[in-house]
C-alpha cells in the first residue's frame, strides 16, 4: 500500500516564529507507515499540550493518519481559539514567541509523580527532541519506527511512555502479584547495551521490577529473578530464546515490545532469533523499533510485525549524521608509527579525560592497551574477554578508575558512558555507520567531544569518501609537538594535585619546605616533571614520519630573493651542505611545500643537529624555522606523505612514478649516483626499487641513522660519492645563483653572501 507522508509545510506559515525543521525526509514505503515531519517547536506544542486527548481523537478519527487538522485543532496557531487554551499552553506559546524555552519540562507532561521525581533526580528535567517526538504517538499506542543521532536519548524516548503506561496501570490495579509475567520486552543486540537499557529504566523507575538477561552469566540467577515476578525484561535474543524454550520466561502478557538498534541485530546475526521471539508475542501489543539504518531485513521486520508504524526520523537525509558538538580530526600515520603517537594524542586531546580507542582486532586492542599502560592507565574490551571482566572493565572506566578504554567495535554501538572526551579510530571503521557509532561515544547528551581518525596514505581516499557519506569535515592535524604534550601534561598534573588529600599534604609539607628553601621553585618543577612522566626531557618527533628524536624544519626562500628556480629536495640538500655540512649528511625526509608562492620545503634532521642549525646565521633571503604543524605539501609524489606513506609494496610497485613533477626526477645531486650505483649492491636497488634517480620515490631520504623508518636509508659512508660522479649527474639550478652546472656549495658566488 502506498505510504502516506504527512505534509506539515503549511503549518510552518502558522507558527508564530520560524520553526526549526527536524528535516526528516526519508520514508519507508510499506505497510502504511506514516512519516511525521515535525518542526521542533511544533513537536513542543503537541507534547506540551494537555489536549493530547484531542490529538488522540483526531488521530483515530483520521484512521491513524496525522494531518494538519490535528495541529490546527490544538488551537496553538489560531488566535480565534485562544480562549480554549489551558494556562500552561499559553505560557508555552509565550515562550515560543519570545524564543525562550527550547525544551519541554518533564514536570509538565502529566507523567506519574514518582517518575518525574526520579528523572529530575537524575538531572533529566527537559525532554530531548526524539523524546518529545515519540511521546505523544507512543502514549496513543502507535507502533513507531524511530531514528535519531547517537547519544540523543533514544532509550528514554521509548522508556518514558512505557513506564508511564505501566505505572498508571499499576496504580489502578494495586495487586502486583509475585510471579507476575512481564508486560514489557526490550530486545538489544549486545549484552552491554542490554545492561545499559536496564540501568536507564531501573534508575528512572526503581519501583518497577526490571530484569536483564543475556548470555555468558549464570542462567539460574536469571531464572530466579524471572520467576519472582517481573514488569520489564531487557535482553539479548540468544539468552531470551533459551529462557523461553525452557519455559522460564513466558511472553503471553507482553504489551510493549521494543527492538533497540535493530540493524545491529542483523549485523551480529540475530535475525532468526529475533523473529522467533516476535512470533511468540501476543499480537495485541505496541511495538517500537529503533534503528540507525533500514536494511532490507529491518524493513521486512517492520512490515511483518509492526502495525501501521509511524516513522519518526530526526536524521533523515541531513548531511551531518553526527551529533553536534563532536569535533573531528584526522591524522595521517603509518603502521609503524601510529602506536607511538597514540599516547601523545591522548595526552593533548583528552587532557586527562576519558578516551575510547577503537581497533579492528582483539589482538590490536590488547597490544595497544598494553603499550599505553606504561604511561596511561588503560584496559582492553573485546569479545574474548569474559562477561564478568567486561562488566568490571566498563564499570571501572565509568567510575574513572582508568581513563583509556581500548575496544573493538563490540563496544561502539549504544554504549553510554558519560563524559567520554575523546574517541580515537585507531583504524578506519568498516563503514560510515560504524564511524558514526564509534564517534558517537563522545559528545553525548548535548556535551562536547572530539574524535580523531588515524589513517594511512592508502586510506586517504576513504577518508574523503567518509566525509561525504557522513556529511562531516575533518581538521587534518599533525602529531602533537613536544610543547603541546608538555603543556597538557602540566595541566593534568595540576588537576591531579587538586585531588591530593589534605593529610597527605601535611605529611609532606616539612620536606617540601626544606626543598623549597634549598632549590626554590625548581624543586616544585622537578616534582611536576616527574609526575608527568618526564624525568628525562622529551625528545621531539618528526612531523613527517612521527619518529622520535627527529625535528621537522621548514625552509623558505623570500619571494624577492635573487635566487631563481624551483624549490626541490636537491635545493635543500645543496643549501644545507653549504651552510652546515653535518646537517646535509644526516638529512631525513624532505618534502616540497604545495604553495608555490612560498617557495619552501620541509625536512627532518636529528634533534641535536636541528638545534645547531637553528642557532646558525642564515644567508639573507632564506629562513629556516622549527614548525609544529606540517604545511600543505605537494600532492603528487612525495607530498603524499602528508596523508601517510606508501607501504613498501606500494612504493616499489610505483617505481616509475615521477616526484613532484619536478625535474629532479631526472636524477639530481647525488641521487642518481647513489641509488643506481653498482657498488651500493643489490640491497639498495632492491630496497629502493628504483631504476635510477629519485623519480620512483614518494619521498626522499638521504641518509641518517634512523632505524626502520625509511627504505631509502644509506649509511653516511656509502652516501659520500666522489665529487666526480656527483658533478657528472648534476643538472639542476644552483640554490644560490640559479645557474645550472654546479652545486650550491661550489657556487662561484658563494662568497657574495
Ligand atoms: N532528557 C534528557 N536530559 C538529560 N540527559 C538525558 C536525557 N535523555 C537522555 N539523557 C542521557 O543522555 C545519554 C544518552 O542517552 P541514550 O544512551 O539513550 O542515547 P542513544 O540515542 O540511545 O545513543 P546511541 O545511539 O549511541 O545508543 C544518557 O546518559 C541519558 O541518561
Amino acid at each position: 500500500m502506498a505510504a502516506s507522508i504527512i505534509g506539515v509545510s503549511s503549518l510552518y506559515h502558522q507558527l508564530p516564529t520560524k520553526p526549526t525543521t527536524l528535516s526528516p525526509s526519508s520514508f519507508i514505503s510499506h505497510n502504511k507507515p506514516h512519516l511525521i515531519s515535525l518542526p521542533t517547536k511544533l513537536t513542543h506544542h503537541i507534547a506540551s499540550s494537555s489536549s493530547s486527548s484531542f490529538v488522540a481523537s483526531a488521530v483515530s478519527a483520521r484512521n491513524s493518519v496525522i494531518t494538519e487538522d490535528v495541529f490546527v485543532g490544538l488551537s496553538l496557531f489560531d488566535d480565534d481559539n485562544n480562549n480554549n487554551k489551558d494556562s500552561s499552553l499559553e505560557e508555552f506559546d509565550n515562550d515560543v514567541i519570545n524564543g525562550g524555552v527550547d525544551e519541554l519540562a518533564v514536570s509538565k507532561l502529566g507523567l506519574p509523580q514518582r517518575l518525574v521525581e526520579t528523572l529530575e533526580n537524575r538531572g533529566i528535567t527537559n525532554l530531548f527532541p526524539i523524546q518529545r517526538a515519540v511521546l505523544v504517538p507512543a502514549l496513543e499506542g502507535r507502533d513507531i519506527i524511530g531514528r535519531a543521532k547517537t547519544g540523543t536519548g533514544k532509550t528514554l524516548a521509548f522508556a518514558i511512555p512505557i513506564i508511564k503506561r505501566v505505572t498508571e496501570e499499576d496504580e489502578e490495579n494495586r495487586n502486583r502479584l509475585a510471579g507476575r509475567l512481564p508486560r514489557v520486552l526490550v530486545l538489544a543486540p549486545t549484552r552491554e547495551l542490554a545492561k545499559q537499557v536496564e540501568t536507564e529504566i531501573k534508575e528512572s523507575a526503581p519501583y518497577l521490577r526490571t530484569v536483564c538477561v543475556y548470555g555468558g552469566v549464570s542462567y539460574t540467577l536469571q531464572k530466579n529473578q524471572l520467576t519472582r515476578g517481573v514488569d520489564i525484561v531487557v535482553g539479548t535474543p540468544g539468552r531470551l530464546i533459551d529462557l523461553v524454550n525452557s519455559n522460564v520466561l513466558k511472553l503471553g502478557e507482553v504489551q510493549f515490545l521494543v527492538l533497540d538498534e535493530a540493524d545491529q541485530m542483523l549485523a551480529v546475526g540475530f535475525e532468526e532469533d529475533v523473529e522467533t521471539i516476535l512470533e511468540k508475542l501476543p499480537p495485541q501489543r505496541q511495538s517500537m523499533l529503533f534503528s540507525a539504518t533500514m536494511p532490507r531485513w529491518v524493513q521486512k521486520l517492520s512490515r511483518k510485525y509492526l502495525k501501521t508504524p509511524l516513522t519518526i526520523d530526526l536524521v533523515g537525509d541531513q548531511d551531518e549524521k553526527l551529533a553536534e558538538g563532536i569535533k573531528l580530526y584526522a591524522i595521517p600515520t603509518t603502521s609503524t608509527t601510529k602506536r607511538s603517537i597514540l599516547g601523545d594524542l591522548v595526552t593533548v586531546y583528552a587532557k586527562g579525560g576519558k578516551t575510547i580507542i577503537f581497533t579492528q582486532t582483539k589482538r590490536d586492542a590488547d597490544e595497544v592497551s598494553m603499550a599505553l599502560t606504561s604511561s596511561i592507565a588503560s584496559e582492553a574490551l573485546h569479545g574474548d574477554i569474559s562477561q564478568h571482566q567486561r562488566e568490571r572493565t566498563l564499570n571501572g572506566f565509568r567510575q574513572g578508575k582508568f581513563t583509556v578504554l581500548v575496544a573493538t567495535d563490540v563496544a561502539s554501538r549504544g554504549l553510554d558512558i558519560p563524559n567520554v572526551d575523546l574517541v580515537i579510530h585507531y583504524e578506519l571503521p568498516n563503514d560510515p555507520e560504524t564511524f558514526v557509532h564509534r564517534s558517537g561515544r563522545t559528545g553525548r547528551a548535548g556535551k562536547q567531544g572530539k574524535a580523531i581518525l588515524m589513517y594511512t596514505n592508502s586510506q586517504r581516499r576513504t577518508v574523503k569518501t567518509l566525509e561525504q557519506d557522513v556529511g562531516c569535515k575533518f581538521e587534518f592535524i599533525s602529531p602533537p609537538g613536544v610543547d603541546d604534550v608538555l603543556g597538557s601534561s602540566a595541566e593534568q598534573v595540576i588537576a591531579t594535585l587538586s585531588g591530593v588529600h589534605d593529610e597527605s599534604i601535611d605529611f609532606f609539607t616539612p620536606t617540601a619546605q626544606k626543598l623549597y628553601d634549598q632549590q626554590g621553585t625548581r624543586a616544585l618543577a622537578a616534582a611536576l616533571a616527574h609526575m608527568s612522566g618526564f624525568s628525562q626531557p622529551p625528545s621531539s618527533r618528526s612531523l613527517i614520519t612521527h619518529e622520535q628524536g627527529w625535528t621537522t624544519l621548514q625552509m623558505t626562500r623570500d619571494s624577492d630573493s635573487s635566487i631563481k628556480g624551483y624549490m626541490s629536495a636537491r635545493t635543500v640538500t645543496g643549501f644545507l651542505s653549504s651552510v652546515y655540512a653535518t646537517a646535509a649528511g644526516v638529512l631525513g625526509k624532505i618534502h616540497v611545500m604545495a604553495d608555490k608562492k612560498v617557495q619552501g620545503a620541509v625536512f627532518d634532521l636529528p634533534e641535536d643537529i636541528a638545534k645547531n642549525l637553528l642557532s646558525k646565521e642564515m644567508p639573507p633571503g632564506t629562513t629556516i624555522t622549527k614548525i609544529s604543524k606540517l604545511p600543505a605539501l605537494e600532492d603528487d609524489g612525495p607530498a603524499n606523505d602528508f596523508y601517510g606513506r606508501f607501504s613498501n609494496r606500494e612504493r616499489s610497485s610505483r617505481g616509475g612514478r615521477r616526484d613532484s613533477g619536478s625535474s629532479d626526477s631526472r636524477g639530481g645531486w647525488g641521487g642518481n649516483s647513489r641509488f643506481s650505483l653498482g657498488d651500493e649492491g643489490d640491497n639498495n636497488v632492491r630496497r629502493g626499487g628504483r631504476s635510477g634517480g629519485r623519480g620512483g620515490s614518494s619521498s626522499w631520504s638521504s641518509g641518517g641513522s634512523r632505524s626502520g623508518g625509511s627504505d631509502w636509508l644509506i649509511s653516511d659512508r656509502r652516501r659520500t660519492p666522489s665529487s666526480g660522479s656527483r658533478d657528472r649527474n648534476f643538472t639542476g639550478p644552483c640554490f644560490h645563483c640559479g645557474r645550472s652546472g654546479h652545486r650550491a656549495s661550489e657556487c662561484p658566488k658563494k662568497q657574495d653572501y
